[in-house]
């Protein structure tokens, strides 16, 4: 079945998927597989298929931004995906966590407007908790900060005339911001799949801490590399497991 927006057909879309926000990086993800092969690129959905150790992984972009990354897990939900693992950046809180570390997402705060849409105020975001623990333990095979804890799913990157909430999630225990864990993880529950996130943070998002914003540098292309690395080998691990 063709999958009206991603333009992928079902038949070709294996049970894991590594999703991430830019098209570009869907593609580097996909080099590092075997085989790897493009499906469709439909609007800033970029699609492929590869395999590591055997195992067939799909990896899709899904753009900026709740809303479309819905549709995106939507439809590789409908094409058959049972487990999805964002691999993402992400804006740090804490001086403890400067940028090129790596945050593996347990749970979202809900701050986004589509899963308000979705389910009751209060319904928790939470990541599958053998992906977290996979994504973890691969990630910490690298070199580098990695930590495990909440994130905060935003709507804004460019602020207008209201706050930034980061302050108070800060305070309250959060250790990073981006913008589509939330959707990721209330589509999972509401779909009966699992999801898990990693982030490479590119910068302080709080305003004490923020220098100015260069998600370009070296120190987070590095750590891209090793959150892609994290993600493939964590589904390597999770097939083999329940094979
Ligand atoms: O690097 P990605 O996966 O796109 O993630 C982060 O970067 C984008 C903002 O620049 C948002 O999509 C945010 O969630
Ligand atoms: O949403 C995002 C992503 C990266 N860095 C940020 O500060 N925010």
């Amino acid at each position: 079945m063709l999958m009206p927006i991603l333009q992928v057909n079902s038949e070709d879309i294996p049970e894991y998927a590594i999703v991430c926000g830019d098209p570009k990086r869907a593609a580097g993800i996909a080099a590092q597989l075997d085989n790897p092969r493009e499906l469709a690129f439909s609007r800033e959905y970029r699609s492929f298929v590869g395999t590591r150790d055997g195992v067939e992984i799909a990896v899709v972009s899904h753009g900026v931004g709740s809303p479309g990354a819905a549709v995106c897990f939507e439809e590789l939900i409908r094409a058959g995906v049972k487990t999805l693992i964002r691999v993402g950046t992400a804006g740090s809180y804490s001086a403890d966590h400067p940028a090129g570390s790596l945050i593996v997402s347990t749970a979202a705060v809900r701050t986004d407007g589509l899963t308000r849409q979705l389910v009751p105020e209060g319904f928790p975001a939470v990541a599958d908790s053998e992906i977290v623990e996979a994504l973890y333990q691969a990630a910490r095979q690298s070199e580098g900060i990695v930590q495990k804890g909440i994130t905060v799913t935003l709507d804004v990157f460019f602020n207008g005339v209201e706050e930034f909430p980061h302050k108070k999630f800060k305070q309250a225990g959060a250790l990073a911001v981006e913008m589509e864990i939330s959707a990721l993880y209330i589509i999972a529950s509401l779909r009966g799949v699992r999801a898990g996130a990693i982030v490479a943070l590119d910068g302080y998002a709080d305003a004490d801490l923020a220098a100015e914003y260069d998600p370009n540098t070296n120190v987070v292309a590095d750590a891209v590399q090793r959150e892609i690395q994290a993600a493939i080998t964590a589904v390597v691990t999770l097939a083999k497991r329940q094979a």
